[in-house]
């Protein structure tokens, strides 16, 4: 018999259905494995035991009384900056190390809604600005498929929670890749839905026009099943789409031949390395097997993409994190003398060293006399972004893309090269300044026994078709496999 940490969420689901395990177990199984491995993988930041095996019981009541929700008793990992009511969110930052929001985020109550059982907290780059949880003022988290290596970030924790079976599902944030990266690094799945499409409500803002909250997994099943069930119009974040949101999970086993996939030809340009090329050629040859066609195309926007993300997200954080003051909430320096001085102070010790990079840069860009010449400009690359997709998914159905240049590498290696490690975003960011939906999912491996991960980027709301091309793919690709 597996193990029951070995299960994916959606056989879980199943085996509580048929009466074979309870809540109960499978979330005392979780903790057993968090007990055991997370001293050497550092993925939590805050693990909720007692609360969870309450909830379990919870679940398991209600499963026998016939009020099931869709995700009935599966324990779920939560990244730490979505708030959790009673339970600390610390964003990975010192300024918030002992906040305990007085709410939940709407996607996090939709979680509980729907009967999930939250495990804890997942560590993450301060704020989610970096791409490796280095940037955690607590610790930083290893890759469990090597421990020498970064997981990726800035949801860092909840790739590595979901790899190293520490949890079945986790919900990260994504705001340039912080899904999609680190689930590529740890060689499991993640989505970074439309923007709109989950609420952004109690979800800690880094940059507002960017972020989203979405799924991490093992496989695609288990992350349609947990998109399914945090999706939808929320009228407390003002940019959630009212729309009809129709399931995911059901539309998996649809056929995908005559889809068609673009593959741009910027995406092989210098800095990708030779891993990654051969991990997305192969995977573009196993769709074309699968009876899709694979369009060549172009993005000439790709190379201006980067540098106009990071200074539009900056400029959103330089404005967002204005509020951690000392004053209202959070972190308050010792021994000032006026008000001036608890802002300086408060700020200069509470916030870490990637954290005031981003607000020096954004707020330069802002500034009188830059404005136009970066912030501005930033804003009409954006345009040329939107343009670029808009034009390939008219007659495309999806694209297919890198996610990052290169596979996991050391902790430490890039922590003093801030511009090496932008570089790294240079995939999935366009996503983001497009609002687009993507799913990064495993598509190879290195020499070293590295994943390799590839994104699916859809169409606006186009979740359901991305994730039927990625449960195909991997479908096939585990049966080779195995
Ligand atoms: N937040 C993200 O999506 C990660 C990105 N690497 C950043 O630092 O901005």
């Amino acid at each position: 018999m597996k193990q029951i940490t070995a299960h994916t969420a959606a056989e879980l689901l199943a085996a509580m259905e048929k009466r074979e395990l309870s809540a109960r177990q499978i979330t005392a199984a979780y903790l057993e494995q968090i007990e055991k491995t997370d001293r050497h993988i550092g993925a939590y930041l805050t693990v909720t035991a007692k609360e969870a095996l309450a909830a379990a019981d919870a679940a398991d009541t209600a499963r026998r009384q016939g009020r099931a929700g869709s995700l009935c008793g599966l324990p779920v990992a939560v990244k730490d900056n979505i708030c959790t009511a009673g339970v600390r969110t610390t964003c990975a930052s010192k300024m918030l190390a002992d906040f305990t929001p007085p709410y939940s985020a709407t996607a996090f109550k939709k979680l509980q809604a729907a009967g999930a059982v939250l495990l804890g907290k997942t560590n993450m780059d301060e704020f989610a600005m970096g791409s490796t949880t280095e940037n955690s003022h607590f610790h930083p988290t290893k890759n469990p498929v090597d421990p020498t290596r970064v997981p990726g970030g800035s949801s860092g924790g909840s790739a590595a929670a979901v790899a190293s079976r520490q949890a079945p599902l986790a919900l990260g944030s994504d705001t340039g890749g912080s899904i999609r990266q680190p689930a590529a690094y740890c060689g499991v799945v993640g989505l970074k839905p439309t923007y709109g499409a989950v609420s952004r409500y109690g979800l800690v803002a880094f940059a507002s026009s960017l972020d989203q909250i979405g799924p991490l997994a093992n496989t695609v099943e288990d992350v349609a099943l947990l998109y399914d069930a945090i999706c939808g119009h929320d009228p407390r974040d003002a940019t959630s789409a009212p729309r009809d949101y129709t399931p995911t999970r059901t539309a998996l086993w649809q056929d995908i031949s005559g889809l068609k996939i673009a593959l741009p030809r910027e995406y092989f340009g210098p800095g990708l390395s030779a891993p990654v090329k051969q991990g997305i050629l192969a995977a573009a040859h196993r769709f074309e097997q699968l009876g899709a066609e694979i369009v060549e195309t172009t993005l000439p926007s790709l190379d201006s993409a980067l540098p106009a993300y990071y200074v539009i997200s900056s400029a959103e954080a330089s404005s967002n994190l204005a509020r951690f003051d000392g004053v209202k909430y959070g972190f308050r320096a010792a021994g000032f003398t006026s008000r001036d001085e608890i802002y300086l102070k408060s700020r200069s010790q509470g916030f870490g060293a990637e954290v005031k990079r981003r607000i020096l840069l954004g707020s330069f860009v802002l500034s009188a006399g830059y404005f136009d010449a970066y912030y501005k400009k930033a804003q009409q690359v954006r345009t040329l972004v939107v343009q670029d997709f808009a034009r390939i998914l008219d007659t495309c159905d999806m694209v297919l893309s890198p996610v990052a240049p290169t596979t996991a590498y050391k902790l430490g290696e890039k922590q003093g090269d801030p511009m090496q490690m932008y570089l790294g975003d240079v995939y999935t960011v366009p996503v983001n300044i497009a609002g687009l939906p993507a799913v990064s999912l495993p598509c190879g491996r290195d020499e070293q026994g590295l994943p390799v991960g590839m994104q699916l980027i859809g169409r606006h709301f186009g979740e359901a078709q991305i994730l039927r091309a990625a449960h195909h793919f991997a479908q096939s690709y585990r049966e080779e496999r195995a």
